[in-house]
């Protein structure tokens, strides 16, 4: 009889510790299983660990299935699990299956495409075809110069998957990993002195840890230095991960690198993958067949055994966070993963987030600037503000604004109108008693969707129709507040009437094809008049772009998230930077009642230090992130008091153990009922890092028991780190 051992296996669930099962022998770390756990099948993933030595052995159950047709998962992905589950204070089977793609995470095996070549084995080689044989014979010859991919031999002979099936049962032919294409890198211009300096800087870098700040105004070019450091690391044999915000992986994106490495093969990760489409990619990543992966946030994890550098693109941009489950940010990740990897990394960017600038500042990382525009036609816009509370307003436009747009149309150059909002309106409001359309089951206001005919709720999703009346006192006069894409759509059309207008916001880019469209019509030269949301801000390249305007900027400026300001003034640069990217000089005006602001004079004079040095004193004297380290405990549960109780009675326990820790709240969440749940939270802040996480390693254990007592509607989560409050 077989002696069975004894293997731990982490799952997906919220628990933390693993789950000890029999196999049959010994196991490898890594290993994919499946096991019964509380009645169902469940996926599993050996790790090294022992077993708790109280449990009966008895009831030690067998594990239910091994999965082998994938190798182990690989050490480094479980040593980047163990430090993820460690910083984020979040369960290692629950961190490990995040990381995962759909298809490994459930309890079967993975389906894959065969992507082995094919070969001639020493019989078949001893047997060549007859004359006769055409294919045949063309087929043989075909493989003497070594291993050919199907698709390869199928251009020598549409029989070969046919002929090449007989060989294999006959011992003839054999399946081979592919052969790897020679690099093939394709021209790109010049570089600039600039551009090369930085080139030979990171360059010089390969082979041990070094993160790199790539700090280069708006098509100063920062891409082509990644495709030029690329290329040198594929040459060197080495792999790339390159990590973007979901916005900019666009099909152009892709493209670039596409052209610039016609023959690398590239896996792209974005959300919109099928299931068996993203596990391709990530198995092409792991087996080392991919040389280039590029995708979003969720890519940080995917394996590369010959990993030689990471790009982290647009570094300071929110969605490279997660904000649910596991709550990681891939940027920090990334720089973890270059420091086990002992490989460079690259964070590039035109506005650094403030915590790679202090990182800069420390020492820690070392900066590269690009300062001009790569273009040599090309130079940086100029920036002008508005000030309106001196002006008229015509439709929320001004009269420079409306004189800009007209001298546009008239020397047939394109214009985009700028605006941070999404539908008609942002929300519908009652001049006589001040009611609002308030959503009725969160704290925000419902948006007015104009050709729906319903108020909208972007954060819960709540709908209704509008109403007609003033729901509080009857005033029939209820009109819509501030300027929304669609409105203002109508309103330049009204204004411009020969202007051909294209409005681009979520709403009308919803279906895949869209961008497609809007590209085409904008290089065709059909559109005059961009409107636009975020979305236009970045990554897009508009070459004919000369004049950007601004709208309703001032929004930002006076928040309650001491975040906010850095957030506009990357937007702010980011609009601004798709103005003159070719050979018309471009032009910004931001229409603002705040024309004095010094976020504003940092964004005329295009000064991202300037703005970077005050705001970071700003932080330290308040006392907030990076000058100090910060972890929200978010509660919700159906009544405001349940979440308010769970965070009160964590907070009395907790006091003795604070040390310098300094516990703030509970308090409201700035969104304090979502999805009719009430919201409650708690924050952590600390100057010293180390010393938050021994508090909150000891915070965990307390939480989970008071979780288990409160009543059922009560959840809870951490946030290390976060970027929401
Ligand atoms: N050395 C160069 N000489 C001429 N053109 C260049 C050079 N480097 C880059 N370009 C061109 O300038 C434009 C902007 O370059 P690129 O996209 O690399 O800049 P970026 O800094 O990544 O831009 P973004 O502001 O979108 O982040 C592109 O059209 C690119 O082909
Ligand atoms: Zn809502």
């Amino acid at each position: 009889m077989d002696t069975f051992e004894t293997v731990e296996v982490l799952l997906d669930v919220p628990l933390h510790g693993t789950f000890t099962y029999l196999a049959p022998h010994a196991l490898p770390a890594g290993t994919r299983v499946q096991v019964d756990f509380r009645g169902r099948k469940q996926c599993g993933v050996l790790v090294d660990g022992v077993a708790n030595p109280a449990l009966d052995p008895a009831k030690i159950k067998p594990l239910a299935a091994i999965f082998d047709e994938l190798p182990p998962l690989p050490a480094a992905l479980l040593r980047l699990i163990d430090f993820v589950s460690a910083y984020y204070h979040y369960p290692k089977g629950a961190a490990l299956f995040t990381a995962l793609p759909t298809a490994l995470r459930v309890a079967q095996a993975a389906r894959l495409a065969d992507r082995r070549a094919w070969a001639l084995s020493a019989a078949g080689l001893a047997d060549q075809p007859p004359a006769r044989q055409r294919a045949r014979l063309a087929l043989w010859q075909a493989l003497q110069d070594g291993p050919q991919t199907i698709h390869d031999l199928r251009a020598v002979s549409a029989q070969a998957p046919k002929v090449l099936g007989q060989w294999l049962e006959e011992g003839k032919a054999e399946r081979a990993e592919p052969p790897s294409p020679e690099l093939e890198v394709a021209d790109g211009p010049p570089l600039n002195a600039e551009q090369q300096a930085a080139l030979a800087a990171i360059s010089d870098s390969f082979g041990r840890f070094q993160p790199w700040l790539l700090q280069g105004v708006t098509g100063s070019g920062k891409t082509e230095v990644y495709l030029h450091l690329i290329a040198c690391a594929l040459a060197a044999g080495r792999q790339v991960l390159v990590l973007v915000p979901e916005i900019s992986l666009t099909p152009q994106l892709l493209q670039r690198f596409a052209d610039r490495f016609p023959v690398t093969p590239i896996a792209a990760l974005h959300s919109s993958l099928a299931d068996g489409e993203r596990l391709q990619g990530w198995v092409d990543a792991w087996q080392g067949r991919a040389g280039i992966v590029i995708g979003t946030r969720l890519s940080v994890f995917v394996p590369l055994p010959r990993l030689g550098l990471i790009v982290v693109d647009e570094e300071h941009d929110g969605s490279l966070k997660q904000q649910d489950g596991l709550r990681y940010h891939a940027r920090d990740l990334a720089v973890w993963r270059a420091h086990d990897a002992a490989v460079p990394i690259v964070l590039g960017s035109a506005t650094p987030s403030l915590e790679t600038v202090a990182n800069v500042e420390a020492g820690r990382y070392r900066r590269l600037l690009l300062t001009t525009r790569a273009h040599a036609a090309a130079s940086l816009p100029q920036v002008r503000l508005v000030d309106t509370r001196l002006l008229r307003l015509n439709e929320g436009l001004s009269e420079p604004v409306l004189a800009a747009l007209a001298k546009r149309l008239q020397k047939r150059e394109m214009s985009l109108v700028f605006i941070n909002r999404r539908g008609y309106s942002p929300v519908i409001a009652c001049p006589q008693c001040g009611w609002t359309s308030g959503c009725k089951r969160c704290s925000s206001k419902l948006v007015l969707h104009l050709l729906q005919r319903v108020l909208r709720c972007h954060h819960c999703g709540w709908e209704e129709g509008v109403p007609r009346v003033c729901p509080d006192c009857g005033n029939v006069d209820i009109q819509p507040l501030g300027e929304g894409t669609q409105r203002l759509e109508s309103a330049i059309q009204r204004l411009f009437p020969e202007a051909r207008v294209l409005r681009i916001d979520r709403d009308s880019t919803r279906n895949k094809d869209a961008w497609d469209e809007v590209y085409r019509k904008v290089h065709a030269g059909e559109v005059d008049i961009l409107i636009g949301t975020q979305m236009l801000a970045k990554g897009h390249d508009f070459g004919a772009l000369s004049l950007v305007v601004v709208l309703g900027a001032d929004g930002g400026l006076y928040s309650a998230d001491f975040r906010a300001g850095e957030r506009l003034f990357s937007l702010l640069m980011q609009v601004a930077g798709r103005a003159g990217r070719a050979e018309h000089r471009g032009e910004v005006l931001v229409q603002t009642q705040w024309p004095e602001h010094p976020l504003y004079l940092s964004l005329v004079a295009q000064d991202f230090d300037g703005f970077a040095t005050r705001e970071l004193a700003a932080r330290r004297e308040a006392h907030f992130p990076p000058a100090i380290f910060q972890a929200l405990l978010r509660a919700d549960a159906h009544e405001a008091h349940e979440a308010e109780a769970f965070l009160g009675q964590f907070k009395a326990e907790a006091a003795p153990w604070l040390g310098e820790v300094a516990l703030f709240g509970p308090a409201p969440a700035t969104m304090a009922r979502l999805a009719g749940r009430e919201r409650m939270q708690l924050v952590f802040e600390c100057a010293d890092r180390r010393a938050l996480h021994r508090c909150l390693n000891q915070a965990l254990p307390l939480l989970e028991r008071l979780g288990r007592k409160a009543g059922r509607s009560l959840r809870w989560s951490l946030d290390v780190d976060p970027t929401e409050m």
